[in-house]
């Protein structure tokens, strides 16, 4: 136990970065410490997130667009870093996290100027560009994966595998048995495109469920999230099938849908991995094609080779494919269970509980170091709880 200390965390833009941030944040202040976040616009309107936390909107800037873009960019972002070396004069942070992605550069950039100590924490499989342009100067790097490309081996000194934090309402579905299953029940299906939805999920999904055979079709549930433009076309085409379907832009109550569903359909983003596998629920994971250097598919690589998902890419992910997916995963005895527990057994439940050690050795001027979860850990779906279709 250290004594109470001032803390900032730096994250915008998607729930992609957002996430990890608030479960950090949730975990340094039930230790006692106080957190500022420092965010964008797209960042500060994510509901549900930061309750009791102080919030700071900053000028962030992309870079990109030309030597005006680039010219407008650098302006807007050494406003920023202006704006939180005053944030910082005041509230004296003992450290400073950055989650990646542009809203977090100018917090980082100003933590360098104050010599602050700093930590990045990157979330996917692949180092992102502005979590390249900090890992010299910061002292330490958190990872999720055990191997993240475009991370220079020269830095390995100062990375530590700590997987990404998830919010505390999905660690507790940890313990929670697999829900029943039996062969004439309720089969519940989560689809999912990150924070900001997935067109394809919303073409490919109710046409795949049209394929399947109507004694399984007529047992299955959908809570499906679905972009704003999207929405209404998904109703008709379920309410066609007779497919009963709850359908949200956003799910404020991730949570309590990923306990619910016994098969998730998703984008691999980050943190919808992170959940998959510290809930222990198996997927149909279809990596976003254009995210940066590809790294959803290199998010969803683990899982996948573990058994606990199927990662299509996108081209081959038509209706006739996923309803193929989903009658192998639900209808073959035990197949569901299997993956279920495969993914679990990737989860690494304390990873906010790592980066708060971590980030607190940070300011006390020692690093404390947390691994992933111990495999040997016993799942509550190997100890026989659940009920097998
Ligand atoms: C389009 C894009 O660039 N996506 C990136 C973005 O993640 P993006 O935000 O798209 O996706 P993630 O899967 O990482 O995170 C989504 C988060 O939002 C939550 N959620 C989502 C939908 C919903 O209705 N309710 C809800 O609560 C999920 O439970 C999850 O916690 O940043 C991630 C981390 O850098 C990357 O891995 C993703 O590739």
């Amino acid at each position: 136990m250290i004594a109470p200390r001032h803390y900032v965390l730096a994250a915008g833009g998607t729930g992609g970065h957002m996430i990890p941030a608030h479960a950090l944040a949730a975990e340094l202040m039930r230790r006692g410490h106080r957190v500022a976040l420092v965010t964008d616009e797209r960042g500060a309107r994510i509901p549900g997130l930061f309750q009791g936390v102080q919030t700071h909107v900053l000028p962030a800037g992309r870079v990109a667009g030309g030597p005006v873009g680039w010219l407008r960019a650098g302006r807007s972002i050494l406003a920023g870093r202006e704006m939180a070396r005053r944030l910082y004069e005041t509230f004296q942070p003992s450290a400073v996290v950055g989650f990646g992605g542009y809203p977090a550069l100018p917090a980082m950039l100003a933590a360098f100027k104050d010599r602050i100590p700093t930590a990045i924490h990157e979330q996917n499989a692949v180092l992102g560009r502005v979590n390249r342009l900090l890992a010299r100067k910061v002292d330490a790097i958190a990872t999720a994966y055990p191997h993240v490309d475009r991370l220079k081996a020269k830095y390995q000194d100062k990375v530590h595998l700590i997987g990404n934090p998830v919010r505390e309402e999905v660690r507790a579905l940890r313990d929670q048995p697999f829900p029943p299953l039996t062969e004439d029940g309720i089969f519940r299906v989560l689809v999912t495109g990150g924070s900001q939805g997935a067109t394809v999920l919303s073409q490919v999904v109710p046409e795949g469920l049209g394929l399947l055979p109507l004694n399984f079709r007529r047992r299955i549930q959908v809570t499906q999230q679905c972009r704003p433009e999207d929405i209404e076309d998904v109703r008709a085409r379920y309410a066609a099938l007779g497919i009963p379907a709850d359908l949200a832009t956003y799910l404020p109550d991730m949570p309590d849908r990923l306990a619910w569903s016994h098969l998730v359909i998703a984008r691999a983003g980050a943190s919808t991995i992170a959940e998959l596998t510290v809930a222990g629920r198996p997927a149909i994971l279809i990596p976003l094609p254009s995210a940066t250097d590809d790294h959803q598919t290199a998010n969803a690589r683990e899982l996948h080779e573990a058994g606990g998902a199927r990662s299509i890419p996108q081209p081959r992910f038509t209706a006739v494919e996923l309803a193929k997916q989903m009658q192998k995963l639900a209808l073959e005895p035990g197949s569901l269970q299997n993956a279920a527990r495969r993914a679990w057994a990737c989860g690494r439940p304390d990873a906010a509980s790592a980066l708060a050690d971590l980030v607190e050795g940070l300011g006390e001027g020692s690093i404390n170091h947390s691994g992933p979860v111990d495999p040997a850990e016993t799942s509550p779906h190997v100890g026989g709880r659940e009920t097998v279709a």
